[in-house]
């Protein structure tokens, strides 16, 4: 659909500003106030964009003269397979894992196959549970069952054992075809999975290298799997592309979206929020939740500023579900610790509607609920929490989308990465990097027993010979 673009995403923040309910809220010249260090914060985008440093903005043009190639192959390889499975962590699966939650059939791999567009079903595995991994293959047919690796560094240790137990499965099986079984998608020139890609000829689809994992769903990590299930991907850049020009082409805090956000978010936290909740009123936004976290968490949670110095910032993402958090978390917003900001994201107009009968024998306590829909409803809790919230005082936000369709999608992606950029500028901190991440990673390999990380095993072992531990 090509009139995907005539319906915008906005941001409502009255729920922020100071009024006759909330005394603590922000006021305009707050947000005022913080302009200096906005400009300043664009000029340093700016010249970090120029450098290629943020190529998840700069790239999406090329991004777009890929979209035939991927379409080709995935229409291609949709009508072999029946099972597209995505091996991947972090960024490299919540990603294709939002985007294919939100703009395709809530209930997609149990449809049958015409309804689904003969396209084949869909399965992430971000982890490396054994029940499931085992499980998930034990259901699959090897031979009708396409695999996407993807990881950025192709050095993650999950997704190559994952690999390998995939690897090792299809060669037992379909022992002259396993290679294209196999799809790759990593960087270019770098890490261990590229060499066997290439020595065992599976297909290739490349990271651009100044575009990490949590920042990479618009290139072939998400598009590749949005493409194989027939999501229009021409539009999800093209919304991208939208905001994109919304954020570097307009300046001042009460005209770009993601200086707003980053504002908003920044002067909340100085207000002793440290906790963002991002609560989607919509179920198809849930698993989006799931990748707002990493973006936030790993962009923003740091130890250090750029001049080293020991800062400890950072927002802890929390992820909700508008109504059905309503029945768990929203007493705590409501009365629990001033320490939270929250996003509410909702959707104007679903695919759907669902109309709710009418009934006069009912009790009338439940009859007024007749007669309407269900998205009358959600959308009169989502207020309701709003106004709730309002009188506890308790800072609150929303973004609108329009509708639930891959321009939006497209929009909302490249907002929350802006965002996540003016953030990094207003904390002075490095946004790409995840430091730490990696003592984690150091010591698995050590107790896996990876060459050259010997004295770090004898470390863990010695810290693990003292245990506090309750037992019967
Ligand atoms: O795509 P890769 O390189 O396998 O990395 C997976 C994930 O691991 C991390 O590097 C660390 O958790 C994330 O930033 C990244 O999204």
């Amino acid at each position: 659909m090509n009139n995907q673009g005539q319906f915008k995403l906005n941001i409502d923040f009255t729920g922020m500003m100071r009024n006759q309910q909330n005394p603590k809220g922000l006021s305009k010249e707050d947000l005022a106030d913080l302009q200096n260090l906005l400009q300043q914060a664009q000029t340093s985008l700016n010249t970090r964009w120029q450098a290629g440093e943020l190529d998840f903005s700069k790239l999406l043009p090329a991004m777009k003269d890929q979209v035939s190639e991927i379409v080709d192959y995935a229409d291609n390889v949709a009508g072999r397979f029946e099972n597209f499975v995505v091996l991947g962590i972090g960024g490299s699966a919540l990603g294709p894992l939002a985007v294919h939650q939100a703009l395709t059939h809530y209930y997609y791999n149990e449809l049958p196959s015409e309804k689904r567009g003969n396209r084949p079903r869909f399965y992430v595995l971000d982890n490396i549970d054994p029940h499931r991994v085992h499980e998930l293959l034990e259901m699959l047919d090897p031979d009708k069952t396409l695999f996407n690796v993807i990881s950025k560094s192709g050095n993650t240790s999950e997704t190559m054992a994952q690999f390998l137990v995939v690897r090792d499965m299809l060669r037992r099986r379909c022992p002259d075809t396993y290679a294209e079984h196999i799809v790759v998608t990593t960087d270019k020139a770098k890490g261990n999975l590229l060499p066997i890609a290439e020595k065992e000829g599976f297909r290739r689809f490349v990271i651009p290298q100044g575009i990490g994992g949590r920042f990479s769903e618009l290139t072939p990590v998400g598009l590749l799997a949005a493409a194989i299930c027939s999501i229009d991907i021409e539009q999800l850049l093209e919304g991208a592309l939208s905001m994109d020009r919304w954020v570097r082409e307009t300046q001042g805090v009460f005209s770009n979206p993601a200086q707003l956000r980053a504002a908003l978010a920044y002067l909340s936290w100085q207000k002793g929020k440290n906790i963002s909740v991002f609560m989607p009123y919509a179920d198809g936004l849930k698993t989006m939740a799931d990748w707002y976290a990493q973006l936030w968490a790993e962009s923003l949670g740091k130890s250090y500023d750029r001049q080293g110095r020991v800062i400890n910032v950072g927002q802890t993402p929390v992820k909700a579900l508008g109504v059905t958090d309503q029945h768990s978390q929203v007493q705590l917003y409501v009365e629990g610790p001033d320490d939270k900001v929250i996003t509410f994201v909702t959707v104007e107009k679903f695919r759907e509607s669902q109309a709710i009968p009418s009934d006069p024998e009912l009790p009338a306590d439940i009859q007024f609920l007749g007669g309407r829909t269900l998205e009358e409803l959600l959308s009169a809790e989502q207020k309701a929490t709003e106004y709730a919230l309002t009188l506890a005082q308790r800072l609150h936000q929303k973004i609108v989308l329009p509708r639930l369709n891959a321009h939006a999608i497209g929009q909302l992606l490249l907002l929350l990465e802006w965002e996540t950029a003016y953030m990094g500028e207003l904390f002075n901190i490095n946004a790409y990097d995840q430091p730490g991440v990696e003592e984690g990673k150091n010591g698995t390999y050590a107790l896996m027993g990876r060459k050259g990380y010997e004295g770090r095993k004898q470390e863990i072992e010695e810290y693990a010979k003292i245990r506090y531990r309750l037992e019967e």
